[in-house]
């Protein structure tokens, strides 16, 4: 990338190779660099460290870009991920280069001489053996390492990412800039998008550029539109600007609307697997109204891998709705800006609409406020520097209401629900979805989730983070959820283990500005007071819900036991008082010891064997029955069912051309086929 040191810039050698001249100290000479430049320079920030999660990074950034298009028209989303692996004879002939056999084996990295081979193999013969009989003595084995061959650093992998919606499309002349402009995008406006930056695809595309030098592909079509978009073009990376290779319109016969992106990049399937599939699979969690295909394709069939997310919804949280700044949160460039861009003439219209939250009496008091040199009806172009910085300063210091959260659209307890039993099949589950807070002027919602127990899932903290509804992989340990979690929540309280329970905690948090630390969207940082005590409270809620769950189903176990407890002296009992009574009967029959009344009645039916052992178990059995169906009633009545929460239930029907009745709620919906 970077062009300095060039040949004319070296000091001339001697043949002794000493310098003729003493060396001068490099003049340091003002460059400047593009944004995809920087990018390209620094793709790690982005997400892009290594082939693997270059990988990883290009099929997420596509997928959320998907799903952001389809949403935007609310389309229940259907969106097809293909990976396919290219081999190098394939890939060389794609970029028309001609295979050429090795001749001087030497000079490659993965070069083994026999010696160092022979003693490779030997030792990753001792190694098996040991693990071998490790196992045979019942030992526990370590997963063996892979075992390491001679793959050396050349041996690069190719693949095609091809992601396929059913979304908004793009307009024809817009395609060039989106996919070929690093820093442009539609996102920028504040809603609540997943994405924000402007980057995401033109990383994908500089990653290729670098890795392939293969061009980035883009087909694309409107709603209405009788043509699809085509374009193949790559990036000037010094100039940041697309550079087109193709791009014209074709006939669209099945009037799809969507779009197509395919990338050819490096990278490495089998380090990134596992993370790519446990991506989807969350993305699938927290979307559980969309359709997923995803498909690995490879020469190699045992590797290929088809997985289908089925929608299990199609309940769709509403589109966020694009808001306006929050007065607390902007600085003096945003007003200046906002001043420049506002249609808006005087300075009370100005701050009536351009802003949340001030409405026109308080504007009035505001510029009441801030001297004599403002009026309502002064020209809001006409504002001087210094009275911009005044307005900054009242910003900054007058009390105005929280932004309310109308603006966002969080997943949702249904969604959440779902999704958690869906993926954990657990024991228990509790949801919560708190209301607003704010952040710098930006409202956000937590929701949580708890789980106990349930499939694959390991004994201790299973973690899941979402933020505006995208799954975050990495960074877990500096996440505010997890460290909440592990910190802050004292699991005891709750009657949970916090290392022997199964527990799934499900965190996902929505807003106009997720605070991400590092353009790769990885994690939320564990500064923020705010959030952090808004994530705190919300896996609370959930845990005094399970809390609940968790008591009555011990006291049930307690019950249970109890019961079994009673039964099981029941045959020792009844033989020793029959015993006692038969005794009594022959003193009383034998006139050594006489009985009155009703004792004197029970022991003449003991002696005509009316009343036998039997008759006493049976009675004995019939009375721990009556009392543990007692105790259940009157636990019933105390603090169960008629405390459960409630929720209403309602009819919606979804179209009148459906043949079905939806009968929703927020923890389920029946759907009732006529
Ligand atoms: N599948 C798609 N359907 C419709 N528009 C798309 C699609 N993919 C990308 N775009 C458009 O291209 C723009 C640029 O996408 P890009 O991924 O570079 O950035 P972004 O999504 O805006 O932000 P971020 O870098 O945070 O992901 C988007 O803002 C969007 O308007």
């Amino acid at each position: 990338m970077d062009t300095e040191g060039g040949s004319s810039e070296s000091p001339i050698e001697t043949k002794k190779g000493k310098s003729k001249t003493p060396k001068k100290a490099k003049e340091s000479v003002l460059k400047q660099k593009s944004p995809a430049e920087f990018f390209a320079e620094n793709k790690n920030i982005a997400g892009f460290d290594n082939p693997g999660k270059s990988l990883y990074t290009t099929v997420r950034e596509l997928v959320e870009n998907s799903l952001d298009s389809a949403e935007s028209i609310s389309e229940l989303p259907i969106i097809e991920v293909t990976i396919e692996e290219i081999g190098k004879s394939k890939f060389n002939s794609m970029i028309g280069l001609v295979d050429r056999e090795r001749v001087d084996e030497a000079l490659y990295d993965d070069f083994e001489t026999v010696k160092a081979r022979e003693k490779r193999l030997a030792k990753e013969a001792r190694d098996q053996e040991n693990q071998a009989k490790n196992a045979a003595l019942g030992k526990k084995v370590k997963e063996p390492a892979p075992l390491k061959g001679i793959k050396g650093r050349g041996e690069a992998s190719f693949f095609r990412v091809t992601c396929k919606d059913n979304g908004k499309g793009m307009a024809h002349d817009d395609i060039p800039n989106m996919f070929g402009r690093v820093l442009s995008g539609t996102k920028y406006g504040l809603k609540q998008t997943r994405g924000k930056f402007g980057l995401g695809a033109k990383m994908a595309l500089i990653w290729s550029k670098m890795s392939t030098g293969l061009p980035i592909e883009i087909s694309s079509s409107m709603r209405g539109q009788n043509y699809v978009s085509f374009c193949r073009l790559d990036i000037d990376i010094h100039r940041n600007i697309p550079h087109i290779h193709l791009h014209e319109k074709r006939d669209n016969k099945e009037r799809w609307h969507g779009a197509e992106i395919q990338v050819v990049i490096e990278g490495n399937w089998t380090t990134y697997r596992s993370k790519i599939l446990h991506y989807m699979r969350q993305m699938a969690v927290i979307t559980p109204y969309a359709q997923f295909l995803f498909k690995f394709v490879s020469d190699v069939a045992d590797k290929n891998v088809t997985i289908r997310f089925a929608r299990r919804t199609d309940v769709m949280p509403p589109v966020p709705i694009e808001t306006k700044h929050h007065p607390s949160a902007v600085d003096l460039l945003l007003i200046k800006r906002l001043i420049t861009e506002t249609s808006k003439q005087t300075l009370l219209q100005f701050l009536q609409h351009e802003f949340v939250n001030i409405g026109k009496s308080f504007a009035e008091r505001l510029i009441g406020e801030m001297g004599p040199d403002f009026s309502p009806k002064m020209a809001v172009k006409s504002l001087t520097s210094q009275q911009i910085v005044r307005i900054h300063q009242l910003f900054r210091q007058a009390k105005f209401d929280d932004p309310s959260g109308d603006c966002l659209s969080p997943a949702g307890e249904y969604n959440l629900r779902l999704g958690i039993i869906k993926e954990l099949h657990p024991d228990m589950v509790a949801t919560y979805s708190g209301s607003p807070h704010v952040f710098e002027g930006h409202p956000f919602i937590v929701e949580a989730g708890l789980s106990l127990g349930g499939k694959d899932v390991k004994q201790g903290l299973n973690i899941f983070r979402f933020a505006n509804r995208i799954p975050l992989l990495f960074e877990q340990g500096a996440d505010v959820v997890t460290r909440t979690a592990l910190k802050r929540i004292n699991w005891n309280n709750y009657k949970i283990n916090q290392t022997q329970d199964k527990i799934g905690v499900f965190v996902s948090i929505v807003s106009t500005k997720i605070p991400f630390k590092g353009t790769g969207k990885e994690y939320i940082g564990d500064d923020i007071s705010e959030i952090a005590s808004a994530v705190k409270s919300s896996i609370q809620q959930c845990c005094v819900q399970l809390k609940s769950k968790i008591m009555k189903k011990i006291q049930a176990r307690e019950q249970q036991e109890r019961k079994r407890n009673l039964s099981k002296y029941i045959p020792d009992a009844t033989g020793a008082i029959y015993d006692v009574l038969r005794e009594m009967a022959q003193q009383h029959a034998s006139k050594k010891k006489r009985y009155e009344g009703e004792d004197a009645e029970i022991l003449k039916q003991v002696s005509a064997r009316l009343i036998t052992k039997q008759t006493l178990h049976d009675k004995l059995a019939k009375h721990v029955e009556q009392v543990d169906y007692e105790m259940a009633l009157d636990y019933a009545t105390q603090s169960g069912v008629s405390e459960e929460p409630r929720e209403p239930i309602y009819i919606q029907a979804l179209d009148s051309a459906h043949d079905f009745i939806d009968f929703c709620s927020p923890v389920c919906v029946l759907r009732l086929f006529q």
